[in-house]
């Protein structure tokens, strides 16, 4: 037959503490119906190792403890979905890391065995891929506006829209953009920073860090986005000509104001904005470099 423990009784406004005097307690069991409350448990006592349970009538009911309950359960769906993210974001990085590292390396061993001559079809052997990568690129703008990861929108937004426009206006809409050298170096520089960009957030899905790695995320960019941004300005320049000779995109006009109004133009105006956009993502990476080292260093204090 099971033995009864000493049970220590406490009591406040609303709450009741018991203290059960066992030691190396094991298989406990407690369970409240109503008003009573069981416990059951093997143990050292006061007639040593043994069973030991007892029953406990209280005045009224236990009220069920619902605050705790809803935090535990909100707990639990955070988890699930803290989880959930950081799948997501590391398959989106390592899907990512993969494609540019694939530009990357086809374009460094094309350079290698063709020389010169790789630079003119550039287009052809790698824009299927980068295509990929930039279509789902735009995933970042979405990431930031969700509040998926600590960024802003609007240096996503000029990041994602000012490659793609370079990408499927300039390159993709016009032919004769597919076999100029400057397709080369705007692929290079962009893919250039992301196969460490990437790898950087796969490692941080993990809290987990290599110093060199940030170190060349955030340094890389310094001279690769000025490098990148004018690569893009001379696609554009390259592309004006090409624009007003074939008439693509341009807008027509009524006969008595004049034909139409050349797509060029808006050209111009991007050219403006580009490096209003250089300006604005520069001055966020610098500012992200300096609070990554900044926090770095108070860390190590
Ligand atoms: C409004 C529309 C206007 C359109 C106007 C068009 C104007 C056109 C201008 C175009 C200029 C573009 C030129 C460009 O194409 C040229 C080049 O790219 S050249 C190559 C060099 N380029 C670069 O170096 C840029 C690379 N890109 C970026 O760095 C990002 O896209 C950028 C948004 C610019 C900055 O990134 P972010 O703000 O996210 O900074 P951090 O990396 O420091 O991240 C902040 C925190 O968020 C976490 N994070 C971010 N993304 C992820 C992710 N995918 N997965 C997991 N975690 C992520 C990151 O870890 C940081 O968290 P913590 O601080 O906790 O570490």
């Amino acid at each position: 037959m099971a033995l009864t423990p000493l049970v220590y009784w406490a009591q406040r406004h609303e709450e009741i503490y018991l203290r059960v005097e066992l030691t190396d307690a094991q298989n406990i069991a407690v369970h409240v119906q109503e008003n009573v409350l069981h416990f059951r448990a093997q143990g050292r006592g006061a007639k040593g190792q043994n069973e030991y349970e007892f029953s406990l009538e209280l005045l009224l009911p236990v009220k069920p403890d619902e605050k705790r309950n809803r935090l535990k359960a909100m707990r639990q769906k955070e988890e699930g979905f803290v989880s959930l993210k950081t799948v997501f974001l590391f398959v989106y990085n390592l899907v990512q890391f993969l494609g540019f590292s694939w530009i990357f390396v086809n374009m460094t061993v094309r350079l290698f065995i063709f020389g010169q001559d790789s630079l003119y079809d550039t287009f052809h052997t790698i824009s299927d891929v980068m295509f990929f990568c930039q279509i789902l690129a735009t995933v970042e703008v979405l990431n930031a506006a969700f509040g998926l990861v600590r960024t802003g929108v609007t240096p996503a937004l000029i990041q994602v829209v000012g490659r793609n426009f370079i990408l499927f206006i300039i390159f993709g809409s016009l032919e004769e953009m597919h076999h100029q050298p400057v397709v080369f170096f705007v692929f290079y520089l962009w893919s250039a920073i992301e196969i460490f960009r990437y790898p950087f957030y796969m490692l941080g899905c993990f809290n987990t860090e290599w110093k060199t790695l940030t170190w060349l995320r955030y340094t890389v960019w310094m001279p690769l986005y000025p490098l990148g941004v004018l690569a893009e300005a001379v696609a554009v320049i390259q592309s004006i000509r090409i624009f007003d000779e074939t008439k693509l995109f341009s807008i027509p006009l009524p006969e008595a104001i004049g034909s139409s109004i050349s797509f060029s133009y808006i050209l111009y105006i991007y050219l403006v904005l580009m490096f209003l956009g250089l300006f604005i993502n520069f001055r966020h990476l610098y500012k992200q470099r300096k609070r990554r080292f900044r926090t770095k260093k108070r860390k190590a204090n």
